[in-house]
């Protein structure tokens, strides 16, 4: 079955305020879906129903039994006086079906395993907290902002890592992101969120997509080049490399 979760028509309401209203998709094996919108869209919350943190008011969540999933939050407290390292802070998540030193070898941050938890950069710690997710094997990877913190190319990198991840593991990936210009190469699908869903398809048809227009800019007030990755084959080795930019997208006003 590659279907793994389905929601169908979720509202959910906080202190009598709609924040999601008759929400309907679903997430498949392989397959990355993100989530894109402007700040109080409601894109935390439905990670959080997918998850089952929350519980919606109405419609229904249909999840695959038993399914395995990681999940790297939007934010992470760590006192800054406890002196942590990555073996520590995984170990607390380790459940066994992926050893530590593997999940980090899977997001190329093996070398980090004795480092200071507090001493991490931003794309260090987003690889630290990706590989956390991958303890359980997960089928469903939630990542809420995983880029956050992180510069421009670390961005682009850790997009290609997830789209790495997703084939490599056969895992669906739900992402939320707050543009869609770097996530466009590694997203089979985009869902564009303001409390309903605005537009929903592949990336370049969401781009296009009058609601995506008005709720990010039109394309002539700013234009943003978009990365896409390449692959190359030269029958010994397989590269991934950053080309001319295929499509030009407004940049995000709020
Ligand atoms: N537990 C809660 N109680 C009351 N209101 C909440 C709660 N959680 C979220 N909200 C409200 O729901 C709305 C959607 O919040 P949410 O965090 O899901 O948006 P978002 O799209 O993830 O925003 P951002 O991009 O800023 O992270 C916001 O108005 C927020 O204040």
């Amino acid at each position: 079955m590659t279907q793994l979760v389905e929601l169908k028509d979720v509202c959910l309401s906080f202190d009598g305020r709609s924040v999601l209203d008759k929400v309907s998709f679903t997430l498949n094996k392989g397959k990355i879906t993100t989530l894109v919108g402007p700040n109080g869209a409601g894109k935390s919350t439905l990670s959080k129903l997918v998850l089952g943190l929350l519980s919606p008011d109405s419609g229904e969540i249909l999840r695959r039994r038993d399914l395995r999933v990681g999940y790297v939050p939007q934010r992470l407290y760590l006192d800054p006086t406890l002196p942590l390292t990555v073996r520590r802070f995984l170990q607390l998540g380790k459940n066994g079906r992926l050893s530590i030193e593997e999940a980090l070898n899977r997001v190329g941050a093996q070398e980090l395993l004795d480092n200071r938890m507090q001493k991490l950069s931003g794309g260090e710690m987003q690889r630290v907290l990706l590989a956390r997710a991958l303890l359980v094997k997960p089928e469903l990877l939630v990542l809420d902002e995983p880029v956050q913190g992180v510069d421009i190319s670390g961005q682009i990198e850790l997009y290609a890592l997830i789209g790495r991840l997703a084939a490599e593991l056969h895992c669906a990936v739900l992402m939320v992101s707050h543009d869609l210009h770097l996530v466009m190469a590694s997203t089979h699908e985009v869902i564009c969120l303001n409390r309903h869903v605005c537009c929903h398809g592949e990336p370049e048809s969401v781009a296009r997509h009058p609601e995506f227009a008005r709720l990010f800019g039109r394309p002539e007030q700013e234009v943003l080049a978009v990365y896409t990755h390449h692959h190359h084959c030269d029958g010994e080795h397989h590269h991934h490399e950053p080309q001319a930019p295929v499509i030009r997208l407004p940049s995000r006003k709020q």
